[in-house]
């Protein structure tokens, strides 16, 4: 589904280099989680899918089913499948959440050339969603993430990621900020969503997410590279021991 090989990534505004060659695929079906420490490039590896600016690619391709990604602006790969829900959610005052989700559905539906989605089909399908994330109607009337809470926030991104079904769903330390309760609402989201065309890509610090939302692969980043690959028990070594060990083997 997702390949990414040999990508080089550096800062546009000055010359650093953060991504040194990362690989990595992403089977459709799988979900692969990506733990790595503070620094190590994970947030600019999901900035990069998704198209943000700042970034130049200095090496390597991305491929999502085949396709380029990197020829594509960030409103066509979220057209081809590709979302990114944000460490740091951001505020949009003035735009409505639901009037946001529903010219973001229409929008990727019209460039899909498929029809776009009535507007009594898209409250039902939007309340029922909602419902499953405890978002309550007050929070879909209100400008985006504006004055949500942080839980709100990572509850809001899931929702988003619900209502636009895509192919390849980014999650960014979506964990962080989440009380117990919202943290299993959230996995429950997710999990709801896992199907055989559809891949993952979490990034987290805690095993404990990943109690939840079962990882097929798990990831170490270092120095902007994946620099060990294993199991769910990868996770469980990283919680109880930390990285130092791993990296000692690695680096
Ligand atoms: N716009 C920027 N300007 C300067 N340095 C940057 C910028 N964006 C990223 N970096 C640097 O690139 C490195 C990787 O950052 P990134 O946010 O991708 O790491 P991370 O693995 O997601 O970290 P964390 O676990 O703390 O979220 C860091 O050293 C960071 O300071």
């Amino acid at each position: 589904m997702l390949e990414i090989k040999n990508l080089h990534v550096k800062l546009e505004e000055e010359d650093k280099q953060i991504l040194k060659g990362v690989n990595l695929t992403v089977e459709a079906g799988k979900v692969h989680a990506i733990m790595g420490p503070n620094g190590s490039g994970k947030s600019t590896l999901s900035y990069v899918l998704s198209g943000r600016d700042g970034y130049e690619v200095t090496d390597g391709e991305v491929t999502l089913e085949g396709e380029d990604v990197l020829e594509l602006e960030a409103e066509e790969r979220a057209a081809a499948g590709i979302f990114l829900a944000f460490q740091y959610p951001v505020e949009i005052p003035g735009v409505g959440n639901m009037t946001f989700l529903r010219t973001a559905v229409n929008a990727q539906r019209k460039a899909r050339g498929e029809e776009e989605m009535s507007a009594a089909d898209f409250l039902k399908l939007i309340r029922a969603k909602a419902k499953e994330l405890k978002i309550d109607a007050d929070m879909l009337k209100r400008p985006v993430n504006v004055g949500f809470s942080g839980g709100e926030k990572k509850r809001n991104e899931i929702l988003q990621m619900a209502m636009l079904e895509p192919k390849m769903c980014i999650l960014d330390e979506t964990d962080s900020g989440l009380d117990v309760d919202a943290m299993k609402l959230v996995s429950e989201g997710v999990n709801a969503l896992r199907s055989e065309d559809r891949g993952f890509l979490v990034i987290t610090h805690y095993q404990r997410l990943l109690d939840h939302i079962k990882p097929d692969v798990v990831h170490i980043m270092y120095d902007g590279r994946i620099v060990k690959t294993g199991g769910p028990d990868l996770a469980l070594e990283v919680e109880n021991n930390g990285y130092a060990d791993i990296l000692a083997e690695v680096v």
